[in-house]
C-alpha cells in the first residue's frame, strides 16, 4: 500500500522527529537523497552542469546542501536565488565552500541557465498558490532555451513548485519536473492530477519519519497484494447464490451496448451470476448467453446482492423509476451514468445499505453545480465532497480515479490508462464494481479493487484498446494479481 500524508500531518511528523535530532540533521539527510537521486539521474557528476532554483525557504535549503554535495564531486553548481536575502544561509555557505556559484534571478545571463540537470527548490510543502512572477518568469526563460538545445532534465525537491501539496491543484504557473524526490512521505498532490502530471517519477527519501507519522493516511494508493487480499474467491462451498447475484439495470433500445458491456464487466468481478432488467435483454443473451435476462423493471427481476443501475438508461421517466426502485432495495447499489440524473441527495442519504456514485467530471460538476474544469482541477476536494453531501461511496474517474468514502483515507487509483478513455469502458467499470459488491466487499474496497482491475486491464488488452477489450482482459488482470501478489 502506497500511502499520502497532508502537509500538517508531515509537519507535525517532523517537529516530533526533530526534537530527537541534533540541528540540521533532517535537511542533511533529505539532501543526501536528493544529490543521491540527482546523480542517478544524471548517470554522471564530474563536470556535470547543474542549476538549482532556489527560493527562500527550506525547500531552497535542501537544493543548496544538494548542490554542495554534487559540486563536491566535481559538478560545476550555478544557484539562482529567487529571496536572496533569505536564502538558506547554512546552505548557501556550504555551497560556495564546495565550489559553487549563486547569484540574484535578475542577475543571471542566459548561458547560465543551460544545464544538464536543473533542481527545483523554490517551495516545497510551504508553497501556496501559483508560483509568484518572478519564479514564474524565471521558469518561463529556463523553457525557451535556443532552439535545437538539449531539454535539461528538471528534478524537483519535495514537490514540483506551483503544485499543491495537499490537493494536487496546480492554480497558476507550476514546474514540470521529470522527477521528484519526495521526503519522508508522499504528499497527496503528487499522487492526483493535475499535480501528478507535473512530478515525474516520483521517489520517495527515507528521513526517519516513519516511525511518527499517524497510522491512517490522508490518501492511499492499493498494489498488488492489497487487491489480492481482496479479491473474492470461491470456497469448496460455493454455489451461485453464495458467490452473489448482481443485477444490472441498463440499456434501453436505444443504447443496448451499454448494457452488454456492463452485464460484461459483471460476469468477470467475482458474482455467481448476473441478472438483466432492461430493454436490452436480446443483445445481452446473444452476447453472454450466461445472463439471466428479464424485459421488465428491476423490480420483477428476482433477488440480487447487488444492484448496477445507469450506464446507458436514457433520460425517461421509465429510467426515473427504474433508478427508484433500485434505490428501494436493501442491497448495495452502484448508480452510473444516467442513473445519477436521477439522485436526490436526502433519499441516498436515508438508505440503510451502501451506495457507491461512479461519476466522471462531468457527471460530478452536474452533482455538485459547478463546472467540469472546476472538478478536474480540484479532484480531491470535489470527491469528498460530493460523497460527504450523498452520504454514500464515490468514486470519481478520470485521469485520477479517485474513491472517497466517509472519514476513511481517499484511495488513488495507481492503475490508470488514458488508453481506458475508450467509449463505453466506464460502462464495463460499473458492471464490474457491482459484482465485486455482490461477492461482499464493502463499497470502498469494490470500488477501488474494480478501478484497479480495469485500469490493468486496459494496459493488458491489445493497443488501442475498446471496452469490449477491456472487459476481456480483466481475468488476465485478476490472474496477475493474484500471481504478483507479495512480490510489489
Ligand atoms: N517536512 C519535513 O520533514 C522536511 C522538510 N524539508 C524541506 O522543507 C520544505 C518546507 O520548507 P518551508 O517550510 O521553509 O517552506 P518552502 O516549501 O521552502 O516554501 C516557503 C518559501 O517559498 C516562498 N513561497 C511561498 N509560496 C510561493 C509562491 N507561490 N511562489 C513563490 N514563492 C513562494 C515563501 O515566501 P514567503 O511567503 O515567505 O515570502 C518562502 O520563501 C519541504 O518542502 C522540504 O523541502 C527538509 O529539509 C527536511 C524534512
Ligand atoms: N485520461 C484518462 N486516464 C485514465 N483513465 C481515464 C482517462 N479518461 C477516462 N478514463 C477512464 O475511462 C473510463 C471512462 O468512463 P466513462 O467516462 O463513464 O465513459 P463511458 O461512458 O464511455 O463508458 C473511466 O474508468 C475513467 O476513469
Ligand atoms: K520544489
Amino acid at each position: 500500500m502506497r500511502t499520502a500524508y497532508s502537509v500538517e500531518t508531515v509537519r507535525a511528523a517532523e517537529r516530533e522527529l526533530m526534537d530527537r535530532l541534533p540541528d540540521g540533521a533532517l535537511m542533511r539527510r533529505a539532501a543526501a537523497g536528493l544529490a543521491a537521486t540527482a546523480v542517478r539521474m544524471l548517470g554522471w557528476v564530474y563536470g556535470a552542469r547543474v542549476l538549482l532554483l532556489v527560493g527562500g525557504g527550506d525547500n531552497g535549503g535542501d537544493a543548496l546542501l544538494a548542490g554542495a554535495l554534487l559540486a563536491r564531486r566535481g559538478a560545476a553548481v550555478t544557484a539562482v536565488l529567487l529571496s536572496p536575502d533569505r536564502a538558506h544561509p547554512g546552505g548557501l555557505a556550504a555551497l560556495r565552500a564546495a565550489g559553487g556559484s549563486a547569484g540574484p534571478a535578475a542577475a543571471v545571463s542566459g548561458r547560465a541557465l543551460v544545464a544538464d540537470l536543473v533542481l527545483d527548490g523554490i517551495t516545497g510543502i510551504g508553497g501556496s498558490g501559483g508560483l509568484r512572477p518572478e519564479a514564474a518568469e524565471l521558469l518561463a526563460r529556463l523553457e525557451a532555451r535556443r532552439p535545437g538545445a538539449a531539454e535539461p532534465a528538471v528534478l524537483a525537491v519535495d514537490l514540483p513548485s506551483g503544485v499543491d501539496a495537499d490537493t494536487g491543484e496546480v492554480p497558476g504557473a507550476a514546474v514540470r519536473a521529470t522527477a521528484t524526490a519526495t521526503f519522508g512521505a508522499y504528499k497527496p498532490g503528487l499522487l492526483v492530477d493535475p499535480g501528478r502530471q507535473r512530478a515525474g517519477t516520483v521517489r520517495l527519501v527515507d528521513i526517519g519519519l516513519g516511525p511518527h507519522l499517524p497510522p491512517q493516511p490522508d490518501l492511499l494508493a492499493l498494489q498488488h497484494s492489497d487487491v489480492a487480499r481482496l479479491l473474492p474467491l470461491p470456497s469448496p462451498e460455493s454455489d451461485k447464490y453464495r458467490r452473489g447475484v448482481v443485477g444490472v439495470a441498463a440499456g434501453s433500445a436505444r443504447y443496448p451496448g451499454a448494457a452488454v458491456l456492463a452485464v460484461g464487466g459483471a460476469l468477470r468481478g467475482g458474482a455467481g451470476a448476473v441478472r438483466y432488467a432492461g430493454h436490452a435483454a436480446e443483445g445481452v443473451v446473444a452476447a453472454h448467453p450466461e445472463t439471466l435476462v428479464s424485459g421488465g423493471a428491476p423490480r420483477e427481476a428476482g433477488r440480487v446482492q447487488s444492484w448496477v443501475v445507469g450506464p446507458g438508461l436514457g433520460t425517461g421517466a421509465e429510467a426515473e423509476r427504474a433508478v427508484a426502485q433500485v434505490l428501494e432495495a436493501d442491497v448495495p447499489v452502484l448508480v452510473d451514468a444516467d442513473g445519477l440524473r436521477f439522485l436526490d441527495p436526502g433519499q441516498v442519504r436515508a438508505r440503510r445499505a451502501p451506495t457507491l456514485l461512479t461519476p466522471h467530471a462531468g457527471e460530478a460538476a452536474a452533482l455538485l453545480d459547478v463546472a467540469r474544469e472546476a472538478v478536474e482541477s480540484e479532484r480531491l476536494v470535489s470527491v469528498r465532497e460530493l460523497a460527504r453531501r450523498y452520504g454514500a461511496t464515490v468514486l470519481l474517474k478520470g485521469s485520477t480515479t479517485l474513491v472517497a468514502s466517509g472519514g476513511r483515507p481517499v484511495r488513488v487509483n495507481p492503475t490508470g490508462t488514458g488508453w481506458l478513455a475508450t467509449a463505453g469502458s466506464g460502462d464495463v467499470l460499473s458492471g464490474l464494481a457491482g459484482s465485486l459488491l455482490a461477492a461482499g466487499l464493502d463499497a470502498l474496497d469494490a470500488a477501488s479493487v474494480g478501478a484497479y482491475l480495469h485500469g490493468l486491464a486496459a494496459r493488458l488488452a491489445p493497443e488501442p484498446c475498446t471496452a469490449v477489450e477491456v472487459a476481456a482482459a480483466l481475468p488476465s488482470a485478476w490472474q496477475q494479481v493474484r500471481a504478483t501478489a507479495g512480490t510489489d
